[in-house]
């Protein structure tokens, strides 16, 4: 249970009721000590099994603006362990799947936000997004039997981990770019990433569908109390707007006997549908922000989580038969029937008792006949033809069977005769020295521990390693189009701001921590052949040497480090993967951030040589600058001295030397 406490002067001040004490009971509560690993556990992870078991899924944060609803559910854009319940659940999930050989598992992914009731695709390949608008426009479909569909939502295929992080951090930086100052992405728009999973077990006509959505909430503040204007203000109340119906939904569906839920007053409610009241196992997760200034928010977050949970969902399995499957019955049905009318004989599937003995009796003929040119005739029935492949096939397994035992017989006789020979020597050879009796605990090493490790886990991946970490993401590509258009001057302008920049700590940091995981990595990779190369020493001797158990043992020692260290390569691999994607993404925002600046310093300057105001004493040296004539090009100039005088000046320190990086460098500008 979780007790917040409202100071008497905050009781009077905000509170029109005079309570200083308000209790709430969750199913959880985790405080801001708490470990992502921890909140995937106890928060994602049974969701997440549910999804694979075949049942829909929902998490969604819900919380004021700065609570950590990001940070729970995306992640820190700082470190690996930062990572939150997206990143991680894939992780899981994609472990799980690679597990499960019982079933055929096609996996796809979808990057929905929505802001101001438009829904746009963040995961649409074919625009590059610069501004919101850029992207595809998502819109909702409802079919006669009242399902939603979403119309130009693009679902994409992700057969691993990697191409699912890589679609994730895409739609990430897609939002991050189309964000502007006046729609701060992650405060103002909803957004919803969805895990698609289907599955079929081979040969059954049932396909399970399930679908996992982890949702972003935008802020939950009221709008009085934000004290917003004109667009901010319009903005505000479509989102108070959209967070007002949730809450209606949420109302009229912990209301019994309610026949009408107004899911379709807003384009979240209506996504949700299912998620809210219908078929899916639904978690909200309130994030509260321990300010004292945010006391009020925190109750009515802690107000509206209570009321959710008493929303009660129905979640059933989501099975459809394979309408492949359907279609093939048909069209073989319709063949029957064609067939029938061609022979005039109506043809069940199954052949009668007579027709077996018949069969029977001319197979025997047939291969009692020594006559190699004899013939099996059997007309021209598929099913009398199947019958005797069968009859014969089995026929012929047997017969090598009994071969085969005969064979194995005299082997068997003849590794003993041999295994014996090599232990009389080896004991008489111990006994000689010092009487060990090694030998005689030998049988209990097993056949299966003997075979090539190749054949439980594959030297493939191992080798795919080394490529994939050099792989340019998707991310990348993006970052590339910016440098390549940068000018000279300009690329100066962006190192100084890079250098002072706050994040440049976190690209340095985990430039470093790359670097080590490189390193680790290369260095696993090394011992690993060394390994394995050993192994199959081991695995070859011990089967020439027949069945040497010293030998054996050790080279299952081997396998045992070597199983170890090649999990351990695994591991790194993804850590090192999503290193490099964070990386990518800060530095996107570096690039965005420098963009708004760099423009907005061009424009002061404009201003400045406009209004014929004199440059400020620092510039006094820019008159030695040759200037192009080209408006925008001087502004560029002039704004990049200006730029670096001011670093100079806010540092305090001389003309050659820029000073050391801080936190919180980006006020600086
Ligand atoms: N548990 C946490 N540990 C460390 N830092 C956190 C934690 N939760 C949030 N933060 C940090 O607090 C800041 C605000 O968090 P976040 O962006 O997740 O808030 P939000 O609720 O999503 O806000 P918004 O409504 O603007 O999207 C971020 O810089 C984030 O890194």
């Amino acid at each position: 249970s979780l007790e917040i406490i409202v100071p008497r002067d905050l009781a009077d001040g905000f509170v029109n009721n005079k309570r200083e004490s308000y209790k709430f009971k969750f199913q959880k509560i985790f405080d801001q000590e708490a470990k992502q690993d921890v909140v995937f556990d106890s928060v994602a992870k049974p969701v997440a099994e549910c999804v694979l078991a075949g049942y829909n899924g929902t998490i969604f944060a819900y919380g004021q603006t700065g609570s950590g609803k990001t940070f729970t559910i995306t992640g820190g854009a700082e470190c690996y362990s930062d990572r939150g319940i997206i990143p991680r659940t894939l992780s899981y999930i994609f472990d799980q799947l690679q597990k499960d050989s019982s079933k055929v598992y096609t996996t796809h992914v979808s990057y929905l936000e929505i802001y101001n009731e438009c829904g746009y695709d963040l995961l649409d390949s074919r625009h590059e997004a610069s501004r919101l608008e850029d992207l595809t426009k998502v819109t909702i479909m409802e079919d006669p039997d009242q399902n939603i569909h979403l119309k130009n939502l693009s679902l994409q295929q992700a057969t691993n981990e990697e191409e699912a992080l890589n679609l994730l951090f895409l739609g990430d930086t897609n939002r991050m770019i189309a964000e502007t100052p006046m729609n701060q992405a992650s405060t103002r728009s909803h957004c919803i990433f969805t895990i698609h999973i289907s599955s079929k077990e081979p040969g059954s006509a049932t396909i399970r569908h399930s679908k996992l959505h982890l949702v972003d909430l935008a802020g939950s503040e009221r709008v009085a109390k934000t004290g917003v204007g004109g667009h901010l203000l319009t903005e505000a109340k479509y989102i108070n707007l959209s967070l007002h119906y949730l809450e209606q939904v949420i109302i009229a569906l912990a209301e019994k006997n309610r026949s009408h839920i107004p899911y379709r007053n807003s384009m979240m409610t209506s996504v949700l549908r299912d998620s809210l009241g219908g078929n899916c196992m639904t978690t909200m997760i309130a994030t509260l922000s321990i300010d004292k200034r945010n006391i009020d928010e925190s109750i009515s977050t802690c107000r509206f989580a209570q009321r959710v949970a008493l929303i009660k969902n129905e979640a059933v399995l989501n099975e459809e038969i394979d309408p492949r499957l359907v279609r093939l019955k048909k069209e073989i049905q319709e063949l029957k029937d064609e067939l029938a009318l061609v022979t005039g004989k109506q043809r069940t599937s199954e052949l009668s008792q007579e027709e077996l003995l018949q069969l029977d009796e001319l197979i025997e003929a047939f291969l009692e006949d020594n006559e190699p040119d004899s013939i099996l005739d059997v007309g021209a029935d598929m099913r009398k033809i199947k019958y005797c492949f069968i009859h014969l096939k089995v026929f012929l397994l047997n017969s090598l069977k009994i071969s085969l035992m005969y064979l194995t017989d005299i082997l068997v006789n003849m590794l003993k005769k041999e295994k014996k020979k090599a232990q009389d020597a080896l004991f008489h050879l111990n006994a000689a020295s010092a009487g060990s009796t090694v030998l005689e605990q030998s049988h209990s090493v097993n056949l299966e521990e003997r075979k090539s490790p190749s054949s439980s886990f594959s030297l493939k991946e191992a080798k795919d390693f080394s490529s994939s970490v050099h792989k340019l993401t998707l991310l990348s590509r993006k970052t590339g189009q910016y440098r390549g258009k940068m000018s000279l001057g300009y690329q100066e302008a962006f190192e100084v701001f890079k250098r002072d920049h706050a994040d440049s700590i976190t690209i340095e940091d985990n430039n470093q921590l790359l670097k080590q995981r490189f390193a680790e990595a290369k260095c696993l990779g090394e011992k690993l052949n060394e390994v394995r190369n050993k192994i199959s020493e081991y695995i070859l001797a011990s089967f020439y040497l027949l069945a040497d158990e010293i030998t054996a043992f050790r080279g299952y020692g081997k396998r045992f480090y070597y199983k170890t260290m090649f999990n351990r390569l695994k591991e790194l691999k993804v850590e090192i993967e999503h290193l490099q994607l964070l990386m990518e993404k800060v530095m996107v925002k570096l690039q965005k951030d420098f963009e708004i600046w760099w423009s907005e310093e061009a424009i002061n300057l404009q201003t400045l040589s406009q209004h014929s105001i004199h440059l400020p004493s620092c510039f006094t040296h820019c008159s030695s600058i040759p200037l192009t004539g080209d408006s925008q090009a001087d502004a560029d100039i002039l704004a990049f001295i200006k730029a670096r005088q001011n670093i100079l000046q806010k540092k305090g320190k001389s003309c050659q030397k820029i000073g050391s990086q801080t936190k919180t460098s980006s006020t600086v500008f």
